[in-house]
C-alpha cells in the first residue's frame, strides 16, 4: 500500500503532437500531490500516463520510465490491467454504473477479479464506504441504483470503488469540478483521510484547492500554443505558494497569467 512513484524523463505524445515534453518528478508515498497549470499544459496526459490509460487513446504513446516502487510500469511483461488495479483512478465527472446497485458498484472490480464470497463483498463493501465517509449516508439502500445519489455522494462512491480494490496510488482528476462547495470540501476532508493509507495525486484547476489539500505541488507550463507541456518546477506547497523557486511560477500562482 502507499507506493512511490518516479518518473524519469516521460515524454508524452498524441500521434505526432508532443503533449508532453521531459517530465522527471519524484511522488513521496502518503502524500497528496497537487498538478497545477494553464489549461492544455499537460496535467491530465501526465496523469493518465502514471496507471497506463494514455496509451488506451488511439496512437498516444509514451517514452520514459513510471517507476512505483523502483518497477517499471511500462516494462514489456507488466500487465497494464494490473496496473490501473494498483493505480486506481477518480474523474471528474462521478461516473458510477447508474443503474448498478450502490452495493454492486462499489465491489463491481472484485467481482471481476472473481471473487464470489457473499460475506467477503459486503465486508469489502462497508469498509470502502465507510473509508470514502459514505456509509451513514447509505447503508440502508446499498440495493438502489448508484445514479440515484447526489453527484457529491456519486463521486465518494466513485472513490468507494476505487479503493475497494486495494490500490497503492489514487490519482484524481479534478475530482471536484462537477461539485457544489459543500459536496468539494467532504471530498478534501477525504482526500486529507485517505492520505494516511495512500500515494494521491491530484489534477486541481483551483489553486487554494490545491494550497488546501496537497503536500507537495508541481506546477507545469507550455510555452506556447502547440508547444509541449513541461514541468516547471514541483516542491512543498506551502514554497510554492508563498516562495516558489521559478517567477513563471509565482505570475502564475499571483494570477498573472494563465
Ligand atoms: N485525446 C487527445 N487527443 C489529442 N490531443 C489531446 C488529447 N487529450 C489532450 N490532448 C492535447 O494534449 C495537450 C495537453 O492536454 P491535457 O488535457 O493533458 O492538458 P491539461 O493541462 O490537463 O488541460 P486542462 O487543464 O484544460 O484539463 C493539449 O494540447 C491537448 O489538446
Amino acid at each position: 500500500m502507499a507506493k512511490r512513484i518516479d518518473i524519469k524523463g516521460l515524454n508524452l505524445y498524441y500521434g505526432r503532437f508532443h503533449a508532453v515534453d521531459n517530465v522527471t518528478l519524484s511522488i513521496p508515498p502518503r502524500n497528496v500531490t497537487a498538478f497545477i497549470g494553464p489549461s492544455g499544459c499537460g496535467k491530465s496526459t501526465v496523469l493518465r500516463s502514471l496507471n497506463r490509460m494514455h496509451e488506451v487513446i488511439p496512437g498516444a504513446t509514451v517514452d520514459g520510465k513510471v517507476l512505483l516502487d523502483g518497477e517499471d510500469i511500462y516494462d514489456a511483461g507488466v500487465d497494464p490491467v494490473e496496473v490501473r488495479r494498483t493505480i486506481g483512478m477518480v474523474f471528474q465527472r462521478p461516473n458510477p454504473f447508474p443503474t448498478m446497485s450502490i452495493r454492486d458498484n462499489v465491489v463491481a472490480g472484485l467481482k471481476l477479479a472473481g471473487v464470489r464470497s457473499k460475506s467477503r463483498l459486503e465486508e469489502v463493501c462497508e469498509r470502502s464506504l465507510r473509508g470514502a465517509n459514505l456509509w451513514e449516508e447509505v447503508k440502508d439502500r446499498l440495493d438502489r441504483p448508484g445514479g440515484g445519489l447526489s453527484g457529491g455522494q456519486q463521486q465518494r462512491l466513485c472513490i468507494a470503488r476505487a479503493i475497494a480494490v486495494q490500490p497503492d496510488v489514487l490519482l484524481m482528476d479534478e475530482p471536484c469540478s462537477a461539485l457544489d462547495p459543500i459536496s468539494t470540501l467532504a471530498i478534501e476532508d477525504l482526500i486529507t483521510e485517505l492520505k494516511k493509507d495512500y500515494t494521491i495525486v491530484i489534477v486541481t484547476h483551483n489553486m487554494q484547492q490545491a494550497a488546501r489539500v496537497s503536500d507537495m505541488t508541481a506546477f507545469f507550463n507550455l510555452s506556447g500554443v502547440g508547444r509541449p507541456g513541461q514541468l516547471v518546477e514541483a516542491d512543498d506547497t506551502e514554497k510554492i505558494f508563498s516562495n516558489p523557486g521559478k517567477k513563471e511560477t509565482e505570475d502564475y500562482i499571483s494570477g498573472r497569467f494563465g
